[in-house]
């Protein structure tokens, strides 16, 4: 049953059609910015797209009546409740409710419309807190999640299951991408709400800044995390789009993991703050482990570009420029 409907989706079409309607949820986040300049890169022309207060995907009526007078031919879902670990755990009620009616709107409602093929993106949090390493696709759903953010991979796992549905009972041609930890121009620079990444930029750069001795970072510093460049993945999704209509979701991560510990010192000399830095072991450190094995994209021919070093520079100088300067 699997991948029954696979050989029958036209793989190659979606970059055939440079002028097809391409609806990007959620635009202006870390991921839907990225995916947006890749798709224009690339020569796409037809990208319909709403801010939040313009089309709140939350509204089943308000996602039915877009899609009925817009009509786009694609969807790349990257419109989402998002947040670190500190969010994750406070907001539980959010990050379920949120994540399950924004997908289960747009899904639905980009199938009952005609639309062609649907990216739905994850999240490697999916997995059990204790899957094997790296985690293969075939982990989901073999034991408990990491509990500080269980609610969101439940939403999470039930888009997976939604577009797999579709697939078995519509012949319909609903994929997913699951990202790893992602960072770059346009992420959340919260102080508590944000990933690790974002977070340690902004607080490193207001230390130098304020001639601050010390830095407080959360947890023991020991988890491992992988990270990959948002415009890498923004590159994965159009070549999903383009390459990929099975019914097992496919995992996105770059291969490169550190620990927290090391992920401080390579942004603390990115920033150049000098002083020292201080563990606040009150704080979660989340699940211990979670790198992808993403061998199965790499099969399908694709690999990721940016290192993480450019990429923290990169995003380094985003931030100087966009966040920094503008406050100023
Ligand atoms: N960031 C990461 O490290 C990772 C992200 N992902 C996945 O990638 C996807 C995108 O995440 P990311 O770009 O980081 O998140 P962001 O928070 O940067 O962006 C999310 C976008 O969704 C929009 N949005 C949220 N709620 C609504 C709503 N009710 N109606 C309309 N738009 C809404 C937001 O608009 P507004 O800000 O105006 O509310 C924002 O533009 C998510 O599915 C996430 O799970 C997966 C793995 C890692
Ligand atoms: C992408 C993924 O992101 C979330 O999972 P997470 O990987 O645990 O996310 P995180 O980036 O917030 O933390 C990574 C590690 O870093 C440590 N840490 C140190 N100092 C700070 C700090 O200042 N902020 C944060 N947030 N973490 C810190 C923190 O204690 C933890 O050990 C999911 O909830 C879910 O959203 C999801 O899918």
């Amino acid at each position: 049953m699997a991948d029954s409907t696979e050989s029958e989706m036209k793989l190659g079409s979606f970059m055939s059609d440079k002028s097809a309607k391409i609806f990007v949820a959620g635009h202006r986040g870390l991921v839907g910015s990225a995916i947006v300049r890749k798709l224009q890169e690339s020569g796409f022309t037809n990208l319909v797209l709403k801010t939040h207060s313009e089309l709140d995907l939350t509204s089943q009526s308000d996602v039915e009546s877009f899609f009925a007078t817009e009509k786009p031919v694609y969807v790349i879902l990257a419109a989402a409740k998002v947040g670190g670990i500190h969010a994750n755990n406070t907001y539980p009620a959010d990050f379920i409710g949120v994540n399950l009616q924004i997908q289960t709107n747009v899904i639905h409602s980009a199938y009952t419309h005609g639309v062609k093929k649907l990216l739905f993106l994850g999240s490697s949090c999916i997995y059990p807190k204790f899957a094997p390493q790296p985690i293969p696709e075939s982990a989901l759903l073999t034991g408990p999640l990491e509990p500080t953010n269980e609610w969101y991979a439940i939403a999470k796992i039930a888009g997976i299951k939604m577009c797999q549905a579709y697939r078995i009972q519509h012949q319909w041609d609903a994929i997913s991408g699951m990202p790893t930890n992602l960072y770059g121009p346009n992420d959340n620079f919260h102080p508590e709400n944000s990933h690790v990444l974002p977070a340690l930029m902004r607080r490193f750069h207001e230390a130098k800044a304020n001639d601050a001795e010390e830095v407080v970072v959360w947890g023991s510093g020991s988890p491992l995390r992988e990270f990959l460049h948002v415009d890498d993945l923004a590159d994965a999704c159009v070549f999903l789009m383009d390459r990929y209509s099975g019914f097992e979701h496919v995992n996105v991560g770059s291969g490169v993991e550190v620990t927290i510990k090391e992920l401080a010192e390579l942004v603390k000399e990115v920033v150049g703050f000098k002083g020292k830095l201080v563990w606040d072991c009150t704080k979660p450190d989340g699940t211990p482990r979670k790198l992808m094995d993403s061998s199965k994209l790499a099969s399908l021919g694709w690999t990721p570009k940016v290192s993480v070093k450019d990429g923290l520079r990169q995003t380094y100088d985003w931030y100087l420029e966009n966040v920094v300067q503008k406050k100023q």
